[in-house]
């Protein structure tokens, strides 16, 4: 006969539960859905393997007895915490609970991330936050502001240790923006999300500027202007099914290597291959058409689509494994590389190198991009972290210059002199110092001008010039370069060097951490 007591203490836990998972209530689902956002429960439930998610600290409470709050209770205080599968890997996750004092992040809430992360750290499993909120429970002041202390340097510690995603997925302003920015990966939902540091009413105020904050802080604004965002998802839907994919090219930490997925061994890169690059210089293409073609079909995962379009990057897998892709992209810009496109390509590198994703990298690049905005910008600041980024990985890196490869641009990407480990080119490359009519324009000057006919002796040298710099075998002469291959050989070019170099071992001096210019 089972115990009256226990029966009733049993009762008590699972009406506890019960009202808890109401959440904000009724009603407040509803505005959610409205809206078009789903609950912070139902995205975990999209997010992970059906029947995998564990919660933990359901039953946390705040503390605050201020301004009324000791009257108030919010379920799990506002944030849903636990660990789930996907695709059978174990990740960690929370979800901001909208519904519940808009989300907002008071010392509870935070002390429930802050463990989360704590404990990420300790299984080495991926972080993946799902940000709704309004920001600091303004009723808990400076607690809300230790929350938010807490949270970013477990970010920080974190960073190249486990990987961690962010989808907002409502609105993140003022600090809260902060902790995102620290993580790898940002995934915004189209018009439901916002990121911004002061919102349209403040910046009214202070500056007089009028903008409302779709157009301030907006997914797309932070796909395609600011580089904030990473990934585009057009509903919470999406964005959680971005996640799952982002999952699967990258490890489950610094440690362990990217479980290697199934490939169609019968592949074979067709004929085409062969007329994307053309020897004409003046003639563009799209790079990602290549990329289609060298590696598992169907892989390609760019990252950073809208950004910077001028370089491309992304994951693909080459014989079932993950590599990370950097192509300079003749489509835009001729793939000239200005700010955005080393900020871009420099942060896809360190992601790469820091959770041993070997880096390939495709060159066709005039240059970098010539202006006062640039200069002025700081372009050699920026433009440095590309090589830095280059430098300092200890990842495989295989280079393949298609075309242009000019001057310092030749250097950054990738060249062997920064340590790639093999570097293939193309009978259609050209490894000069520059091009070739600039080149001849300046060393002949004075020649030029003063010949009977300068047009004619300007083209005469112009050939003179191409003929000895616009190909790959001087580089080639020097050993600068592996080999000069047919484009039909990329992949198995790529597969062959790659199971060399997975055995690397580059030796680094002993330091603290090297101080990238930032
Ligand atoms: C996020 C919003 C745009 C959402 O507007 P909506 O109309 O959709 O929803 P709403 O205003 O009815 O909010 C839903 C419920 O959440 C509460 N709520 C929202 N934000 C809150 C916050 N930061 N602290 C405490 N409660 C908050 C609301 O009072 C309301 O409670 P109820 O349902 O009981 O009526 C707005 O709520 C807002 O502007 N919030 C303040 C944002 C902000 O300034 N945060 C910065 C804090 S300082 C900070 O973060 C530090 C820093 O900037 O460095």
């Amino acid at each position: 006969m089972p115990d009256e007591e226990l029966i009733q203490k049993i009762e008590e836990l699972k009406k506890k539960k019960e009202s808890l998972l109401v959440g904000g209530g009724k009603e407040r689902i509803e505005k959610q859905h409205k809206t078009g956002k789903l609950t912070a429960r139902e995205r975990i439930e999209d997010l992970v393997d059906e029947g995998t998610f564990e919660e933990i600290d359901m039953l946390v409470k705040h503390r605050c007895t201020y301004f009324g709050l000791d009257k108030k209770e919010f379920p799990y205080d506002g944030v849903v915490t636990g660990f789930g599968e996907i695709k059978g890997k174990k990740v960690a996750i929370f979800s901001q609970d909208f519904t519940i004092q808009g989300g907002s992040l008071g010392e509870m809430h935070a002390k429930k991330i802050m463990k989360l992360q704590d404990l990420a750290m300790r299984y080495g499993i991926p972080l993946i936050g799902i940000n709704d909120s309004g920001g600091a429970r303004i009723q808990e002041a400076v607690d809300a502001l230790y929350g938010y202390g807490g949270i970013f340097y477990r970010n920080t510690q974190a960073s190249g240790v486990i990987p961690q995603i962010t989808v907002i997925a409502g609105p993140c302003a003022g600090g809260a923006v902060y902790s995102p920015a620290i993580t790898d990966f940002v995934i915004m939902v189209d018009q439901t999300s916002q990121m911004f540091i002061t919102g349209p009413q403040v910046i009214k105020t202070v500056t007089g500027e009028n903008i409302d904050k779709e157009n301030l802080g907006g997914a797309k604004i932070h796909n395609s202007k600011s580089g904030v965002a990473h990934l585009l998802a057009k509903d919470d839907g999406q964005a959680m099914e971005l996640v799952r994919k982002l999952l699967s090219y990258i490890p489950s930490n610094n440690m362990d290597p990217v479980e290697p997925a199934d490939y169609d061994k019968s592949y074979k890169v067709p004929e085409e291959i062969n007329e994307i690059v053309s020897p004409n210089p003046k003639k563009s293409y799209d790079v990602k058409d290549l990329i289609n073609l060298v590696f598992d079909p169907g892989s390609f995962f760019e990252i950073h689509a809208h950004f910077a379009k001028n370089i491309v990057v992304g994951f693909a897998r080459l014989e079932g494994k993950s590599v990370g892709i950097i192509a300079n992209q003749p489509k835009i810009l001729a793939g000239s590389l200005d700010i955005d496109a080393s900020d871009k390509a420099a942060r896809f590198i360190r992601f790469c190198d820091s959770f041993n994703i070997p880096v390939i990298t495709f060159v066709d690049t005039p240059g970098y991009l010539p202006g006062v905005s640039q200069e002025h910008g700081g372009i050699i600041r920026h433009g440095a972290k590309l090589l830095y980024a280059y430098s300092e990985s200890t990842v495989p890196m295989i280079t393949v210059i298609l075309r242009k490869a000019y001057g310092g641009a030749y250097i950054a990407m990738a060249s062997q002199h920064l340590g790639a480990d093999f570097v293939f080119a193309y009978p259609t490359a050209e490894i000069a110092v520059m091009g070739s009519e600039g080149a001849a324009n300046i060393i002949f000057a004075k020649e030029i001008e003063s010949s009977e006919n300068p047009e004619e002796t300007r083209k005469k040298r112009v050939e003179e010039y191409k003929e000895r710099f616009a190909n790959p075998y001087e580089a080639a002469s020097r050993g600068y370069i592996e080999d000069v291959i047919e484009p039909i050989e990329t992949r198995k070019k790529l597969s062959a060097s790659l199971s060399i170099a997975y055995s690397k071992v580059k030796p680094t001096p002993s330091k603290k951490h090297g101080n990238i210019p930032l």
